[in-house]
């Protein structure tokens, strides 16, 4: 096991990579899906069950953990990793993300934010300093460093004053992360849709210098087209030779067109927040569960999946368990939606190798239109 944080790209293929991320915890296959576990947990799945599904890293939500149970409480009792029993990696937000879009009275300024919990009310302030010592309280293998995302659509100008703010404040994570060995600080590159911005961005973030490049500020509603247009010339931006992550993307779809572009790293909560609304995710399209039309369906939610859902229910019962409310519905769906994640990055990894995604992301298509039966 290693004492190093070290990214190895094993082949390319156009635009897309595939390697490993080898860390003091264990290794990360890329382009990698990581599970998102907000409150320690992945909901609805067992640690076990997590790692089973393929995942190598998860993603704990700092806004959520300095609230509830406090990220001091968590270091008091060994650690995030020991506390939720997950001894592989663990990629944490820096808070400024979700700050932004849950809690109440928040007051932004050069020092950070200050704001009232969305649980009790009570005040508290994040700022890069105060984001990297919750984020080393948890024992986070990768930190995020705090930074602002502007809600598009904005104008150019509050676009730009946003990104130099978070560059300012990534310089302070940095300062504030020191010196850990094995452990990782990821900047965050913004500047909405704006090339120039995003240029400029990326040239404060490499001149800080980082283990690893974040495309910040998409998936904020600019809609698919939008988001693969500013993918078309934002990782290329980056430095070659570390991990990009692209935060809180995304369907299937996404995904595909995002590795395609040379994104590395994923994290979103639509395969977990969907299993448990009945929303299946398969190569022929989504299943709505919960639709009549699987009342008397014997048929699993997809031939040609292994995840245990697949393997050992029907349709029917999953219709069954759905309109019921029973707890396992919620367990079975999104253990399966973190199956179907997991089993196409490990495609993706494997066509990158063999230097045929093309062929993978023409099958992946041409499945996918021929909709569910
Ligand atoms: C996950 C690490 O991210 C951060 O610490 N800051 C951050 N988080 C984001 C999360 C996002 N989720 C979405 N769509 C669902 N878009 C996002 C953007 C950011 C971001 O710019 N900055
Ligand atoms: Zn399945």
């Amino acid at each position: 096991m290693t004492q190093r944080f070290q990214f190895d790209l094993h082949a390319t293929d156009g635009k897309a990579r595939t390697g490993v991320i080898s860390t003091p915890r264990g290794e990360i296959r890329t382009p990698a899906f990581m599970p998102v576990g907000t409150a320690a947990t992945v909901k609805a799945m067992m640690p076990e069950s997590v790692r089973a599904t393929g995942a190598d890293i998860l993603l704990g939500n700092t806004y959520h953990l300095m609230l509830r149970p406090t990220a001091e409480r968590i270091a008091r009792l060994g650690g995030l990793h020991k506390f939720m029993n997950w001894d592989r990696p663990i990629l944490t937000d820096s808070g400024g993300f979700q700050v932004m879009s849950l809690a109440e009275l928040r007051k932004l300024t050069e020092e950070g934010v200050t704001f009232k919990s969305h649980i009790d009310g009570s005040k508290h302030v994040l700022t890069p300093e105060r984001s990297m010592e919750i984020q080393k309280l948890l024992g986070s293998d990768i930190v995020m460093c705090f930074d602002e995302c502007p809600a598009l659509p904005a104008d150019r100008a509050r676009i730009e004053e946003s990104m130099q703010l978070s560059m300012r404040w990534a310089a302070r994570s940095r300062e504030a992360f020191g010196d850990r060995p094995g452990h990782a600080l990821f900047g965050i590159q913004q500047g909405g849709l704006e090339q120039d911005f995003r240029e400029e961005s990326a040239k404060a973030l490499t001149d800080i210098g980082f283990e690893g490049y974040a495309v910040g500020g998409l998936a904020v509603g600019e809609g698919q087209e939008s988001m693969f247009a500013c993918l078309d010339y934002a990782p290329d931006q980056l430095p070659t030779d570390k991990p990009r992550y692209l935060m809180g993307v995304g369907k299937p779809d996404d995904i595909v067109g995002a590795v395609e572009r040379g994104i590395d790293m994923f994290d979103c909560v639509l395969p977990s927040r969907s299993g448990r609304t009945g929303q299946a995710f398969t190569r022929r399209g989504v299943v709505n569960i919960k639709n009549a039309r699987h009342t008397d369906d014997p048929r699993p939610l997809d031939e040609a999946c292994t995840c245990p859902c697949c393997a050992q229910y029907s349709r029917a019962y999953l219709h069954h368990v759905f309109k019921s409310h029973e707890m396992i519905s919620s367990m079975l769906v999104t253990w399966h939606n973190l199956h179907y994640y997991q089993e196409l990055m490990a495609g993706l990894r494997g066509a990158i190798a063999r230097a045929d995604l093309a062929g993978f992301v023409k099958t992946f298509h041409e499945t996918r239109a021929l909709g569910d039966i």
